[in-house]
This record gives structure tokens, sequence and C-alpha cells, in this order.
């Protein structure tokens, strides 16, 4: 089945089990190109496992998954490599840096890996770090730095490419209180500004007040398959 048009990613009917452990049991959904999708739930619902299949980093025992015309689910481990690095960014809830380079060369590294120049990445770099207020941070290594600013980085890192999808699981988790909503805000505006759409899971319901919809899973399944969030099957 082709994807509708108008979405940037759609996904129909994911199953996915971890070894004997089912995790998803049936998910569909489509998201429009610059919209911000919260995806809730309680904590081992499936939301990780969603966007793991989501990004190409899982395959889906069964049903399908698309970005624009190209059906992840179905591409070789080097082309579901490719579109990650290219198309997609990634935050995790702990920030995975290179502890060798510094701050400013992991949030390049994205830029560097697909050829731009060294001077013009590090400036793009450097204006991410300014955003995300670690700008103080650019030439220390991650080991001298903050869990906190440690994940501005990553975060930074997963921007710094304007990705066409930044998936982003729990990206506050390891922020304090105060530091959350700047954070979600600077990802939010971030995804607006740049028309880059987002998902974003989280356990968090107050992060659902900045996502332009939000789909709830519980136990593998939509909480509630007739909401705004169920994908136009129609296609
Ligand atoms: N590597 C794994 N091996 C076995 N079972 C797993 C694995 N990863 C996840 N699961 C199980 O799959 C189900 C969904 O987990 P998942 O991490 O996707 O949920 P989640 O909603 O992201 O949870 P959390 O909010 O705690 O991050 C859970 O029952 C979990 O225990």
């Amino acid at each position: 089945m082709a994807p509708p048009d108008n979405e940037v990613l759609w996904a129909r009917d994911v199953h996915y089990a971890h070894g004997r452990s089912p995790a998803l049991l049936g998910v569909s959904l489509g998201v429009r190109q610059g919209e911000i999708l919260a995806v809730t739930g309680p904590r081992g619902s499936g939301k990780t496992t969603l966007l793991n299949c989501l990004s190409g980093q899982l395959v889906p025992d069964s049903g399908e998954v698309w970005f624009n015309s190209m059906p992840v689910h179905t591409l070789t481990p080097t082309s579901r490599e490719r579109l990650r690095r290219d198309r997609f960014g990634w935050i995790g809830d702990s920030p995975q840096l290179v502890p060798e380079l510094t701050a400013w060369e992991n949030a390049a590294l994205p830029l560097l890996l697909a050829g731009t120049g060294h001077r013009r990445a590090r400036r793009t770099a450097m204006e991410w770090l300014d955003r995300l207020d670690v700008l103080e941070c650019a030439r220390k290594r991650p080991a001298a730095l903050l869990q906190a600013h440690r994940q501005r980085i990553a975060i930074a890192r997963a921007l710094v490419h304007q990705p066409d999808v930044l998936f982003a699981d729990e990206p506050t988790a390891p922020l304090h209180r105060a530091d959350r909503a700047q954070v979600l805000r600077t990802l939010t505006t971030a995804g607006r500004s740049h028309s880059i759409t987002v998902v974003l899971a989280t356990h968090d319901a107050e992060v659902s007040t900045l996502a332009d919809r939000t789909l709830t899973i519980v136990d593998g399944r939509e909480s509630d398959p007739s909401n705004a969030a169920a994908c136009s099957l129609s296609a």
C-alpha cells in the first residue's frame, strides 16, 4: 500500500516483539512535514520501540514504515543506516558523545561526515550550541561537562544538519526541571522554524502541550485508534 502524499512519515499496523516479549501490537500513524507529534504512554508501553521502528533502527516483524516514498521496512541495513545519517536526527535519553572530541566537534559531526567543509561545519555547530545556551562549552570535552550540558550538545548534533525528521526519545530525561522547558522550547522552535518533523516520545504529559498532536500508546497499541493521530488509512 502506498503512503499518502501529504505525510512525510507513515506507518501501518506495525508489530514488533523483543524476542518473545511483544512491544508493538499494530500501531499506525502518519506525520506531516514540520509537524510535532508527541508519543506518550506509561513506562514500557512501546514508545521507544515505535521510534526505533520508525527511524529504521529496528525492522518491524510485520507492517510498513514509509519515509516519503521510501519503504523503510524493506531497505537494506546499509540504506537504512544512510537514511538515518542523512535525513534523520536522533536524541536519546542519555547523551552519547564521542569522548575524544570537543563539544563543537561532536555537534558538527553529522556535517563533517557528510563532507561539509571544516570552517562551515564549525560555524553551524557553534550557532546551534549558542541557541542551546552551551556556547561556552564549545572547546571542552564531554568528560569535563555536566550531564545537562552534554545532553544539549547531543541535541545540537541532532539538529545541525537540519534533518527531515527528528526523533527524540525522552530528550529531557537527564535535565533538571528548570532546564526542561527551555530545551523543549528550543527543540520545538527549531522544528517549526526549519520545518523539521519532530516525533517526541515522553511519559511527561506536559510535553504534549508543545506538540501539534499526541498519540498515546498503551500496551503496544494506540489507546484510542480513532483519535486524530491515527493515519489516514484511506490511501
Ligand atoms: N531489548 C529488549 N528486550 C526485551 N524486552 C524489551 C526490550 N526493550 C523493550 N522491551 C520490552 O518491550 C516493551 C516496550 O518497551 P519500550 O522501551 O518500547 O517502552 P517505552 O514506552 O519506551 O518505555 P519507557 O517509558 O520506560 O522508556 C516493554 O515491555 C519492555 O520491557
